[in-house]
């Protein structure tokens, strides 16, 4: 009835404090059910196997309100349940606010099944509906072991908890969304029902097991031992499925020598523990008790030699029976987890440090102050070119004090321009340049650079869908969680709008959605070019997705028509990009076509008409693919804009075979992204150091991607051209940690082996605390064919590493920043130079693309004018996706 009134107030009263008579009477209550944690060993065993209890949005709840919900619910459960004293004990861990989550430590329950304990949990539920308390369901084996006292002679066990567990990172999602694995990754928590269940059940990967490994002691009998399996053995069987693992183990532990068996059951039994080893779900599971991957064959080889010497022939009777299956791994598993606690205490906490020292999880505590604020949270959500950058740059203009985080270095330029232009005094903050507007309140910068410290009334994250990208997304979540301003603006299409309430809902922020759609609709032309380019018209940009595609195009258009051509791709500055744009939107000249890559996308305000897709494959830096759909739309959606010559937009291919794919790609309804990216910050990779001292960069790199622990709706990006360029300086002697750190993220083609050559000596150079110089002489005028085209570019990536580490090391270290400054302007100038009059065949960089003359990469004559043009993959693509359909087709009838 107390309870019931305790109850009622909570409910309806839930901001008031407690009484001062309250507290002392719940402290005379509670205080010895605290040491109860220490002085009973049942609690460290809870602790160990038992489940978290996950408390969340109890924002209106004092700790010590929930203190005492817990305990009189225990004590009045207890009573009326089990009819005898209580021993439940829960541990809150709680704010001074808020409640993070309660864990059972003590139970007077005993839990048979995996369902006894869940239809607890939700007895919890049903009695407090109001305080969502989740549960975490754990294993049916380790159920059994929480019953087990004799384990707790182990001082060992108390310093790992397999409840943390979480689901590791070793793999990150590539471009196209599919899995790139750089170790098998696993979720601890899918658990099904009473019974644990790896991610797939089946064994995956785990390599082979040392099978070299024999067990000396084993003996074997040629002898048929027919009473083995005699009646007694076969309740001994019965019994043993049902024997708590730990007496097993202990039975074994204290058994003198094994018994005789017959040759074949041991040979089953090497086939049980071969299985064992290469079970995926067990290294799975072992992870739990932080059995790293790389460590668990060594440890199941010791327990297969461990078991041989030990074994009973009723143990081993009843694995035999059992055979080289599921049901046998998860039959040993426990028995191997007792074994592993006791044997290798210090293997355990050493992963287990590693482990917690490689802790991505959680990233939004990462910003305790932007944590602090209440934030109001905007996503502009909508397709290209449908006003959602230009309202929100309203805001920011109107604010006192704004950040503008651009995609590209070339869009904060763009972005610096116009404010200024309007009036409002801003600043550029690229990861080269440093330009200081005096009196300015307002930064356009790249969003790398976004600081997390300062404050301000208004940011603008532009391109928001960008935090899905393998590679750079961690940049865009950095921004997400850690800006400290009262208002933020998110633009971009909806793909990532799911996850961004996921966000806003663990950090508290606002969210507010706010809808757009295309100013006018674009429209696919259904005749093609039909294959010919003498049908680009004016205001056309063609759209080819490498540099060597690009320039064939141009020379292909202006050999056969009488238009001129402005062209943009990646690897150009962004001043090159800029004067290219210029060009192709005054309309007093001929530049009146573009041809250009998928930079194109993003950025750059273009009058275009007609976008048209000389192909719709790409090179992804393995193999030729598909264009993913949403570069299709964004790429598309450039044609037509606002207030441009152009407002209506048009869409079509070159090839007529391309355009279905073309249609289906701008059918196709925005995905909708399930993990965003992640990256650590130095701090956290300096920690993980710590406890792998002697190692590579790059190998720290590498363990700290399969090792690393991240929640559900994070990918930690990838950082394979980190890795490149920390091998690269690997020998460089007297780099600091940081300073190598630093070095891996400076923004160097790692394909081209001259930019790659002089970071080297940047870093070198700076190793011996030399002055850097840029070392690299200006080229004498624009490029008069493509090698020495490549060559200008290569020369304007160099002084851009340079600028770049000028901002991010000591000045004095790199004091020719200004004349660096200088040269890349020149540089810059002369490509546009040198583009306005290329008309030369494209080479291939060393290392880059496939030539074309590989006959593997798919490039096919065109009409004998030296252009070559991709085969239709997405014709082959389609062609595969019919017969596939076809088969299944086929198969499904077969199942009718
Ligand atoms: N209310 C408006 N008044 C005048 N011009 C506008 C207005 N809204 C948008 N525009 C113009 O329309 C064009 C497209 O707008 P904006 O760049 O904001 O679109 P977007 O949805 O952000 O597209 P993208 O994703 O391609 O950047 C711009 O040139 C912009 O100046």
């Amino acid at each position: 009835m107390l309870f019931l009134l305790f109850l009622h107030k909570l409910r309806y009263a839930p901001q008031n404090p407690l009484s001062l008579t309250s507290l002392l009477f719940f402290f005379f209550l509670f205080s010895p059910c605290l040491f109860l944690d220490h002085l009973f060993p049942t609690s460290f065993h809870f602790r160990c196997y038992c489940q978290h209890v996950e408390v969340t949005h109890l924002h209106t709840l004092a700790p010590i309100q929930l203190y005492w919900v817990f305990f009189l619910f225990g004590v009045i459960r207890e009573f009326l349940m089990a009819g005898g004293p209580f021993t439940s004990l829960f541990r809150i861990y709680a704010s001074r606010n808020n409640v993070h989550s309660a864990r059972v430590l003590l139970s007077n329950q005993n839990f048979r099944s995996m369902n006894q304990f869940n239809n607890w949990v939700l007895e919890i539920h049903q009695f407090s509906p109001s305080f969502d308390v989740p549960c975490r369901q754990f294993s049916t084996s380790l159920v059994d072991i929480v019953h087990s006292h004799s384990t707790l002679k182990n001082p060992q066990f108390s310093i790992f908890n397999p409840a943390d567990a979480r689901p590791f990172s070793s793999s990150v999602d590539d471009e196209d969304g599919n899995r790139v694995k750089l170790n098998e990754k696993k979720s601890l928590d899918s658990v099904e029902d009473g019974v644990l269940e790896g991610v797939d059940g089946n064994s995956v990967g785990a390599g082979d097991a040392n099978e070299s490994c024999v067990c000396d002691s084993m003996v074997i009998e040629e002898k048929q031992t027919d009473d083995v399996e005699g009646g007694n053995n076969i309740v001994g069987k019965k019994n043993l499925a049902f024997r708590d693992p730990v007496d097993l183990y202990r039975e074994l532990r204290t058994a003198e020598k094994n018994d005789n068996l017959k040759r074949s059951d041991w040979d089953t039994l090497q086939d049980i523990f071969s299985c064992f080893s290469k079970s995926g779900w067990a290294a799975d599971q072992a992870l739990g008790i932080y059995i790293g991957k790389s460590f668990f064959h060594t440890a199941v080889n010791r327990f297969r030699n461990f078991f041989f010497k030990k074994c009973s022939a009723d143990l081993a009777m009843h694995l035999v029976s059992l055979g080289a299956s599921d049901k046998a791994v998860r039959f040993l598993f426990p028995i191997f987890v007792e074994y592993c606690i006791e044997e290798f205490p210090d293997e355990i906490k050493r992963f287990r440090n590693m482990i917690s020292s490689a802790d991505l999880t959680k990233p939004h505590t990462w910003f305790p102050f932007a944590r602090a604020m209440k934030r109001k949270i905007i996503y502009h959500c909508g397709p290209t070119n449908s006003g959602k950058t230009y309202n929100a740059l309203q805001k920011f203009m109107e604010a006192k004090k704004g950040i503008y985080c651009s995609p590209l270095r070339l869009l904060a330029m763009e972005v610096f321009d116009k404010v200024n232009a309007l009036g409002v005094y801003c600043s550029l903050y690229t990861g080269q340049e440093k330009k200081h507007v005096p009196f300015s309140n307002h930064i356009a910068c790249t969003v790398e650079m976004v600081s997390t410290e300062e404050l301000y009334d208004v940011a603008v994250i532009d391109e928001i869908q960008m935090m899905a990208d393998s590679c750079r997304g961690y940049a865009w979540t950095r921004a997400l969680l850690g800006l400290k301003a009262d208002e933020i603006h998110l633009c971009g299409d909806p793909s990532v709008l799911d996850i961004v309430k996921k966000i806003c809902s663990e950090t508290g922020d606002e969210l507010y959605e706010q809808h757009y759609e295309r100013f006018k609709p674009l429209v696919v032309e259904a005749k093609t070019l039909l294959g010919d380019l003498k049908n680009v018209r004016s205001g056309d940009c063609i759209v080819a997705f490498s540099r060597r595609e690009i320039f064939e195009v141009k020379m292909a258009i202006e050999k056969q028509t009488n238009h001129r051509c402005c062209v943009i791709y990646g690897a150009l500055p962004p001043e090159t990009r800029r004067q290219q744009a210029n060009l192709f939107n005054e309309q007093d000249n001929e530049y009146d076509v573009l041809v250009a890559s998928d930079a194109v996308g993003m950025g750059l305000n273009l009058n275009i008409r007609r976008v048209v897709f000389n192909s719709l494959s790409k090179y992804n830096g393995d193999k030729i693919v598909p264009v993913p759909p949403s570069q299709v739309k964004q790429i598309a959606g450039r044609a037509g804009r606002r207030g441009s010559r152009y407002p209506d937009g048009l869409t079509t291919t070159l090839q007529l075979e391309d355009l279905d794919y073309l249609i289906d790609c701008l059918k196709q309804p925005f995905e909708n992204v399930k993990k965003v990216g992640l990256f650590p910050f130095f701090e956290q990779v300096e920690l993980f150091a710590g406890q792998l001292p002697d190692i590579s960069f790059a190998h720290l790199l590498e363990k700290f991607g399969e090792n690393c622990r991240l929640d559900g709706s994070y990918f930690l990006c990838r950082h394979d051209h980190i890795k490149k360029v920390a091998n690269m300086l690997e020998k460089v002697q007297g780099l600091s940690l940081e300073d190598r750190f630093n070095f891996c993220f400076a923004p160097v083609n790692f394909r081209d082996p001259k930019a790659m050559y002089h970071l080297h000596r940047f870093a070198a150079l700076y190793s011996i605390k030399v002055p850097v110089s840029i070392a690299m002489g200006m080229p004498k005028g624009s490029a008069r064919n493509d090698a020495e085209l490549q060559d200008l570019e290569t020369k304007h990536q160099v002084l851009s590493v340079y600028l770049w580490l000028s901002q991010h090391f000591k000045k004095e270290i790199f004091p020719y920043k200004k004349k660096a400054e200088e040269m890349a302007i020149d540089i810059a100038d002369l490509l546009g130079q040198s583009l306005i009059k290329a008309c030369w065949k494209p080479e291939s960089r060393q290392g880059g693309n496939p030539r074309p003359q590989q006959k593997e990469d798919g490039h096919e004559r065109h009409k004998g004018d030296g252009y070559r043009r991709p085969n239709s993959l997405v014709k082959i693509y389609e062609k595969k996706r019919q017969e596939k359909e076809l088969l299944q087709g086929h198969s499904q009838k077969v199942v009718v």
